[in-house]
């Protein structure tokens, strides 16, 4: 990012890649809709104490500023999923459950990481609200691959992880302390008791076996069982793995996380859960599409067919209508290289420049 124009992990998107944004976002969309996922549309930014209530999140990642009509502390969003929430439980609480919701659009969050340097994100996804069975789980993590596939993305791999996890094994300790250490996959601060958890991540199913072996009182059985349920109804062109301990990301998730990654990608393209807006359960996934444009998705041919002066103009319609794009010549000087044109229309057929 070298515009000095905009502020840091702020930036534009030009040809050809505003194209592929909007590509992007709608085939996750139409895959969604295809699964009755009917889309909303949220504000940009809102007043701070409605983002962060309907899921109990911090303010801590919000671009903050004081709205000088009311005089209230508003923010600019850094997840739509808290917006939905919010939406699912006043606008459309009389709703039938589950109701399911799809969204886009930019997301902002105050600072930028060292893994993901840009503060401005599009963001793209569904939530399924009434519901976080192991169904329900199974039909967002096949609407997420459906749709990035869709969106023309190969070598997926997805991650399992169990965001609550020590709030049901509930061990003896200061349990913050130990979800830092465990967040920093710091071995050494971990009681012995735990280690296991750190160790027993990696592809399924030895992870699960695992994690089996290590549950001897049974305490995790159910989320294991649903665990291997999920998983089991995964494509099997997708790699699955389990990372207990993983947290990253996961602030509202409860019993059940997941990350989506691609071989061709940096970072994370997709993450999801179960959560819940004050007491319903809810579940859902985000795709984030910066990434798929900087891994070259979704760009399309370019295949532009220079018209010169004096063609006619029924006939630049029906090249249009056989799916050309046409670029009219509208100047003597201008040319097809200007115009970054693939094909000139040459006694009235198109021919390669
Ligand atoms: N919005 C979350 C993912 C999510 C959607 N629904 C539940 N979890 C994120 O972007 O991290």
């Amino acid at each position: 990012m070298t515009n000095s124009l905009l502020p840091t992990g702020f930036r534009d998107r030009l040809p050809p890649e505003a194209d592929a944004s909007a590509r992007l976002v709608r085939a996750i969309l139409d895959t969604a809709a295809s699964h009755g996922y009917e889309r909303v549309q949220a504000p940009l930014a809102e007043y701070e104490a409605s983002l962060t209530g309907s899921l109990g999140t911090s303010a801590r990642d919000l671009l903050r500023f004081v709205d000088p009509v009311s005089g209230e502390t508003m923010a600019v969003r850094s997840d739509i999923t808290g917006q939905i929430g919010r939406i699912a439980s006043t606008r459309m609480g009389h709703h039938p459950r589950p109701v399911r919701l799809s969204y886009g659009g930019p997301v902002v969050k105050l600072r930028a990481t060292q893994l993901r340097p840009e503060r401005e994100m599009m963001q793209v996804g569904a939530e399924l609200i009434g519901l976080d069975s192991v169904a329900a789980a199974i039909e967002v993590v096949s609407v997420a691959i459906e749709g990035l596939k869709a969106a023309g993305v190969k070598d997926i791999t997805l991650d399992l992880t169990m965001p609550d996890l020590l709030d049901v094994l509930k061990p003896k300790g200061d349990r913050e302390e130990l979800k830092a250490a465990l967040d920093a996959k710091d071995a050494g601060a971990v009681p012995a008791a735990l280690a296991p958890l750190i160790a027993a991540a990696g592809a399924l199913p030895d992870a699960l076996d695992r994690m089996r072996a290590f549950d001897s009182e049974g305490k995790l059985k159910d989320r294991l069982d649903a665990i291997e349920a999920i998983a089991a109804a995964v494509p099997t062109d997708i790699r699955v793995t389990l990372d207990p301990t993983e947290r990253h990301g996961f602030e509202y998730q409860t019993w059940f996380g997941f990350s989506l990654f691609s071989a061709h990608a940096s970072g994370e393209i997709g993450r999801g859960g179960a959560y819940r807006i004050g007491k319903e359960p809810a579940i859902g996934f985000s795709a984030y599409i910066d990434p798929l444009i900087d891994a070259g998705l979704a760009q399309g041919e370019r295949r532009r067919l220079f018209l010169p002066i004096g063609t006619m103009p029924q006939k630049a319609a029906s090249l249009r209508a056989e799916g050309w794009v046409t670029v009219a010549q509208l100047t003597e000087e201008d040319s097809a290289e200007a115009q970054i044109c693939t094909h000139v229309l040459r006694n009235g057929r198109p021919e390669p420049v």
